[in-house]
């Protein structure tokens, strides 16, 4: 990735997007837009569906109505880190390799990765401060030095929109900083940053826009705006109060149930 600005980012629709766990909804009805090349943090109280709607805008997740549309569109077209809770490191794979994952999209399955790859994941190692980290396996390193790992094969990667899910959790400050200014060099790139976020400082420091859920939309829009002691507060009664049973927008889910038999 270069600094200078050649990314051209993704904007993201959310269209009446409501997702069920077994028909329990997590997130119902959230509409709005991600423009392209905004920077935004996706915030809400524990279970507040922040993880379940990164994963729909990311594919893995299919709603039971609405629909997310991204453009451009494309698995190729963005870069999804998920929490490293969810991430598997215990097999025997080097750093290098790793961070070559990114580009496995551009060299296909079978093709050796070349030098210009081989270069740029050495690059990227360099800017997430690894340099010489390469032959080590996975398995050794830190949980800070891995995130550096996984957020240097997102710079391979290349992609328009990222769609990064507590990113920062459990990790020291240095490495915080190092990994914040990332992201502030992607925005500047003009790629479309989503990032679910639970410090609210960091968040008002660094990302312009917010996006605040309870299950349901609350608040969505410049950091300042979303960030209100009453928004909160809205958010973490709404939480308060959910039925974790509901089986609401059951119109909804017969539809989609329906359409998918
Ligand atoms: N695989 C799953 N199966 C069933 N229910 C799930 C599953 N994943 C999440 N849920 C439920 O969906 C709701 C939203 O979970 P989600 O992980 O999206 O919340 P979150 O806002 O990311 O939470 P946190 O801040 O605690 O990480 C929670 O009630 C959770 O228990």
């Amino acid at each position: 990735m270069s600094t200078a600005k050649t990314a051209s980012g993704a904007a993201v629709a959310v269209e009446d997007l409501t997702v069920a766990y077994e028909r329990h909804p997590a997130i119902h009805h959230i509409r709005g837009r991600f423009a392209a090349g905004s920077l935004t943090a996706i915030i809400g109280p524990n279970g507040a569906g922040k993880s379940t709607l990164v994963k729909t805008i990311a594919g893995t997740l299919r709603p039971v109505s609405g629909r997310v549309r991204r453009d451009p569109a494309g698995p190729a077209r963005l870069a999804y880190l998920p929490q490293q809770s969810e991430i598997e490191r215990g097999f025997p794979i080097t750093v290098l390799d790793t961070v070559l994952l990114g580009a496995w999209r551009r060299i296909g399955w079978h093709r050796a990765a070349g030098r210009a790859e081989t270069e740029a994941a050495l690059a990227a190692l360099d800017a997430v401060g690894l340099a010489h980290f390469e032959q080590r396996g996975v398995s050794t390193l830190s949980s800070g030095q891995f995130q550096r790992v996984l957020f240097a094969r997102l710079m391979v990667q290349d992609a328009p929109l990222i769609l990064l899910d507590e990113p920062f959790t459990a990790l020291d400050s240095k490495t915080t900083r190092d990994l914040l200014a990332l992201v502030e060099r992607w925005h500047r790139e003009g790629r479309t940053i989503i990032a679910v976020l639970h410090d609210f400082e960091q968040v008002r420091a660094h990302f312009p826009e917010s996006l605040l859920i309870a299950r349901e939309l609350v608040a969505w829009g410049p950091t300042e705006t979303v960030l209100t002691p009453d928004n909160l507060a809205a958010a973490r009664r709404i939480s308060e109060a959910w039925d974790e049973n509901a089986v609401a927008c059951h119109a909804a889910a017969e539809d989609a149930l329906r359409a998918r038999a």
